[in-house]
């Protein structure tokens, strides 16, 4: 029996997840720094919030120094949610487990440029699996190592910390290589879309904005928040309110 079966047996909701990569602000939750205990709960409370996205974290103790969870956490979450199921990789060798994500439910599958799997096989196995693929720039890896892949990828995913712990500050060096992907795209007609990772706040989240990012991940400043709702309806609105005045 195979995780998703396995899943299946709990008595969950069925899933009728939308397609949630729409050209405007989306924000993705990291269960990093979610209440592990609680999981369901606070899956549940986030959706009916209006969240966007849940990003898990997976780490495997080599690509990065720190260990989190796998694809038993995400089925089970999985079958529990509607929300879109964003899969961070930050592990040594992504497309050794592709297809176990895939199958655990992911939706979008993001990995390293800078991990041993190669990059062009990798996406290529992730669509197969029939999930959305992203890659992933840490914070010293210059935007322009993407360019290869730019055309097969549906999203580039920019790390504004160093990968592996949640809670550090933003590197505001980042919001350049937002800016330069974002012109990029625009130049060549492509579609990526950029999604930002890391210290994402009521102060970074609108300068993120402002450069091109359309996904953000937030992690400690939401689960910090009494209001998340009101938290991410903030940043919604300021979006808003940056695209008005034709800056975002
Ligand atoms: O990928 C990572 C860290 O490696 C992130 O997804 C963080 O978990 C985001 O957390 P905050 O910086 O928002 O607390
Ligand atoms: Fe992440």
């Amino acid at each position: 029996m195979n995780l998703r079966h396995a899943a299946e047996k709990q008595n969950c909701k069925v899933r009728e997840r939308s397609m949630t990569l729409l050209k405007t602000i989306q924000i993705s939750a990291s269960i990093l720094s979610a209440d592990m205990a609680n999981l369901t709960a606070v899956t549940e409370g986030l959706e009916r919030d209006g969240l966007d996205m849940l990003h898990f974290d997976v780490m495997d103790g080599q690509f990065v120094p720190n260990i989190t969870f796998g694809m038993p956490v995400l089925a089970a979450v999985d079958h529990c949610t509607n929300l879109f199921l964003d899969v961070h990789l930050m592990i040594a060798d992504p497309i050794r487990y592709v297809k176990q994500f895939a199958e655990a439910g992911a939706d979008l599958i993001t990995f390293h440029i800078e991990s041993n799997s190669d990059p062009a096989a990798t996406i290529a196995a992730i669509h197969e699996a029939g999930v959305k693929a992203g890659i992933v720039l840490k914070p010293n890896t210059p935007w322009e190592e993407a360019i290869p892949y730019l055309e097969q990828v549906e999203v580039v995913l920019v790390m504004t910390v160093e990968p592996g712990f949640g809670g550090q500050s933003f590197l505001w060096d980042m919001v350049e290589k937002v800016k330069a992907l974002r012109q990029y795209a625009q130049e060549h007609g492509l579609s990526y879309q950029i999604e930002v990772d890391g210290g994402i706040n009521a102060e970074t989240a609108p300068r993120v904005i402002e450069a091109g990012a359309e996904i953000l991940v937030i992690g400690s400043y939401l689960f910090r928040q009494a209001d998340p709702k009101a938290a991410m309806n903030a940043i919604r609105e300021e979006a808003a309110g940056l695209s008005a005045q034709g800056r975002a």
